[in-house]
Order: structure tokens, then C-alpha cells, then sequence
């Protein structure tokens, strides 16, 4: 892997089911600093592959290398400490509902950063701010809607300043207004703090409006990466199709 690569995935395979792989043959390289995108039908295996980078699914073959480290091979302690590089936003974000909302955000800098206390609460209070959540700080999670619930779990994935960022479905289920924020949300914070994201969708219009770089997931493996025209160059029939269509999702097809 090249030292300026944060993920290296080689020839992973993944099946939960033998002999029906949701990954194969499976080759990845995220470089630091930057955004990708990976975009693929439902079912496609976007959630598998993000596991996989974090070391919750181990492939039944291949290499997994997450900031130099080859993460089906640590220690339960060095995983500990590579978990505390990362930051992560799933779509059942789980927020701690016997926590209000400045609990929970504090509580994740206190256990992945060595933020002074005073950091933490100011960080507490300029993230909120920024995804228009500053009314919701001694809420808890059950008492926000599902849109302002997602807002706080990416706050929770960025706010510890993480090298590595994994958002799975970022705006799913988001109106187009909180979309739009969430988006602005995620490209300032990772444009001050240098992380990088990896965040992965099925629907094509949010893909390019997260990341400038694509990755595109079919039948379990990428079958082109980089800008939409990068990938429409690639003169592939089933990426031209999809990328051209006038529908935003592969699911609208
Ligand atoms: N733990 C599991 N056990 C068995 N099958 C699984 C498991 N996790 C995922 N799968 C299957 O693997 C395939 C890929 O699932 P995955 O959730 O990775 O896809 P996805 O692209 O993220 O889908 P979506 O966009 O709908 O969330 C699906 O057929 C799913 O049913």
C-alpha cells in the first residue's frame, strides 16, 4: 500500500451465504485527505464493504489496511486504538437515549480525545450550531425527529476530529433543506480538520454533491472510480446508463 493511501483494499471476498458472494475480487484505495463516494444499487453490499473497512466483518479472504495497520490482524487493545482514529455514522445511528445530546457528544470526546474539558464544551456548542441543532442540547435523542437524530450522529462521527470518517447513507431519509446542511456540515468539517470520508449511497445526485470522487459498487466489486466524467469516460454501458438516466437513484430504475 502507498503511505499516502488511509484504506488499501485488496481482493476481498465476502459471502454470507456460500457460494453467493456480496464481495469479490474487491480492490480499494482511499487516499488521505480526501472524499469518495461509494455509490451502488440497494443490496449491492455498500454497508458490508464499510464494515469490512472497520474490521466488524472479516472477509473470508483478502487484505484489509486501515491507516498502516492490517486491521484483521490487531490485537483487541491495538483495535481499540485504531477505533478512536475513526469516526462512524450508520444509519440506526446509535445515540445514547439516557444521555441528552451534550452528553453524548461530550461523552465521545472523553473517551477518543485527550480535548481539554473546556475544548469539548466549546466544540459541543459550535457544531451544534453549525447544523442549526444549538436548541437541542439538553434534549435527548428520543425527544428530536429522525432527521435532527442523524445531524447529531454525524456530530458524534466528526466531533473527535477522526483521520477517518465512514457515513453510511449520509442523507437518507433527510429533506432536501437538512440535506443541503448536512452536506455544507460534512465538507467544512472535513476541510478544517483534514479528515477523510469515505460515505457511501445509492442515489447518484448525492454521491457527486458529497464527494468529487466516485467509486462504483456492482455485483460485489468497484467497476470504476473517479469524477462523473472520469466515469462516464470510461465508456462502460452500465455506468453510462445509470449516471445518464434522468431518475437520481438506481432504486428509481
Ligand atoms: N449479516 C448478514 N448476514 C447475512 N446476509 C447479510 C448480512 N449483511 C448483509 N447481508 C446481505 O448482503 C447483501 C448486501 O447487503 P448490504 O447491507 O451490504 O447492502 P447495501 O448496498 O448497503 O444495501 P442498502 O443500500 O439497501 O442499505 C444483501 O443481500 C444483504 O441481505
Amino acid at each position: 500500500m502507498q503511505a499516502s493511501n488511509i484504506v488499501s483494499l485488496h481482493d476481498i471476498q465476502v459471502a454470507f451465504i456460500k457460494n453467493k458472494p456480496v464481495l469479490q475480487n474487491l480492490n480499494l484505495e482511499i487516499e488521505k485527505g480526501t472524499s469518495l463516494t461509494i455509490l451502488g444499487p440497494g443490496g449491492s453490499g455498500k454497508s458490508t464493504l464499510l464494515k469490512v473497512i472497520l474490521g466488524i466483518i472479516k472477509p473470508q479472504s483478502g487484505s484489509v489496511n486501515v491507516l498502516n495497520k492490517e486491521v484483521n490482524r490487531l490485537k483487541d487493545a491495538q483495535r481499540a486504538d485504531l477505533f478512536k482514529k475513526m469516526g462512524m455514522a450508520f444509519q440506526q445511528g446509535a445515540l445514547f437515549d439516557f444521555m441528552t445530546v451534550r452528553e453524548n457528544l461530550l461523552f465521545a470526546m472523553e473517551n477518543m480525545t485527550a480535548f481539554s474539558k473546556e475544548d469539548r464544551e466549546k466544540k459541543v456548542l459550535s457544531f451544534l450550531d453549525q447544523v442549526l441543532l444549538s436548541h437541542s442540547l439538553d434534549k435527548i435523542p428520543s425527544e428530536l425527529s429522525g432527521g435532527m437524530r442523524r445531524r447529531v450522529g454525524f456530530i458524534r462521527a466528526l466531533i473527535t476530529n477522526p483521520e477517518l470518517a465512514l457515513l453510511d447513507e449520509p442523507t437518507a431519509g433527510l429533506d432536501p433543506v437538512t440535506t443541503t446542511i448536512v452536506i455544507d456540515m460534512i465538507h467544512k468539517i472535513g476541510e478544517s480538520v483534514g479528515t477523510t470520508m469515505v460515505s457511501v449511497t445509492s442515489n447518484i445526485d448525492v454521491a457527486f454533491r458529497f464527494s468529487k470522487n466516485v467509486a462504483i459498487l456492482k455485483d460485489g466489486k468497484i467497476i470504476g472510480k473517479g469524477t462523473k466524467e472520469d466515469l462516464l469516460n470510461l465508456n462502460d454501458p452500465w455506468i453510462t446508463k445509470f449516471l445518464t438516466i434522468r431518475h437520481n437513484s438506481f432504486e428509481d430504475v
